[in-house]
């Protein structure tokens, strides 16, 4: 893994959930020192918060925040960075700073425009990288140099796993991983609720849920064998697996996801516009 220059000024402009998942990843990895780490958010109590959380410096003035940045990792929601990222900030950038963007739906072509003549990388990182368990997609112009890139995804690599890819890739991945926690959030809870209806207490069964979710994939990465094929081993002729899965098949469980990833890439392509 790339190491982080010890001089190497990294800055978060907004730290809400996904910036602070980043941060306490790159902290926790021992990959910068907190002094080395300064956000920008506009609320005091979230100032409060991560200062006091931290122990970094925080500051309400996105301006003062990039002075000497190495890295301006940009973490507000993608509605909001023209107002946060102003013609001002962009002046008081150092110029050979590195724009990283974690904003959904922002292209490389449109963080040109956002911050022009500053080399940017784009990721589409997920929640689980607050508990270690990331994935995070990176692609960059070619303005980049590689061990800048090294470095973003050393930080990346921190707190999960990472992949380089071609833009093009980057919707149907926003899709599948950046969105997919949601989704299993929901299949979670909602087996859950069965588990509840068969008369067992919320506690185990949100319990058993989680547990065989995250076992499942564990499994799926680490055998390195087809889903089906898993699926297979669960699957008793004439048994009980099969009957729930001919019910979930029933209830269009795959037509669902069909569908749930092409409406990411509609909205998607909307919220571009
Ligand atoms: N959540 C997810 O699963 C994923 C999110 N993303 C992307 O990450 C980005 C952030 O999402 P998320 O962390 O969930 O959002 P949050 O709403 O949790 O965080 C947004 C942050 O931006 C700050 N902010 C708002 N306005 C400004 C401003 N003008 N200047 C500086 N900071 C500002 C907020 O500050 P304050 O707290 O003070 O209001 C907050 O800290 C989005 O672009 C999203 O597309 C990417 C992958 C997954
Ligand atoms: O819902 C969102 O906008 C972000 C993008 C990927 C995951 N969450």
């Amino acid at each position: 893994m790339a190491k982080i220059k010890e001089t190497d000024k990294i800055v978060f402009i907004g730290c809400g959930a996904m910036g602070e998942a980043i941060l306490k990843g790159i902290l926790q990895g021992g990959l910068v020192r907190k002094e080395q780490v300064t956000a920008a958010v506009p609320t005091a109590k979230r100032q409060a918060y991560l200062k006091e959380t931290y122990g970094i410096p925080v500051t309400g003035d996105n301006r003062e925040a990039v002075a000497g940045a190495h890295l301006v990792i940009l973490a507000v929601k993608p509605q909001m960075a023209k107002e946060a990222v102003t013609g001002d900030l962009v002046a008081a950038l150092p110029e050979k700073a590195t724009i990283l963007s974690i904003m959904g739906s922002y292209d490389l072509a449109m963080l040109h425009d956002l911050v022009p003549g500053h080399p940017v990388i784009r990721t589409m990182p997920n929640t689980p990288l607050s508990v270690g368990m990331g994935m995070t997609a990176l692609t960059a112009d070619d303005q980049v140099a590689p061990e800048v890139l090294d470095e973003a995804e050393a930080i990346f690599q921190s707190c999960g796993e990472t992949v380089r890819v071609d833009e093009k890739a980057m919707e149907a991945i926003t899709a599948i991983s950046g969105c997919g926690p949601g989704y299993f959030f929901v299949v979670m809870d909602a087996l859950a609720d069965a588990g509840v209806m068969a008369g067992l207490p919320r506690a185990l069964a949100i319990k058993l849920a989680a547990q065989t979710m995250a076992g499942s994939g564990v499994m799926g990465l680490k055998t390195g064998l087809h889903p089906a094929q898993l699926r297979d081993q669960v699957t008793s002729p004439g048994g009980t697996t099969i009957a729930g899965i001919k019910a979930l098949e029933n209830h269009g469980v795959r037509g669902a996801f069909y569908d749930a990833v092409q409406a990411v890439l509609d909205r998607s392509a909307a919220l571009k516009k």
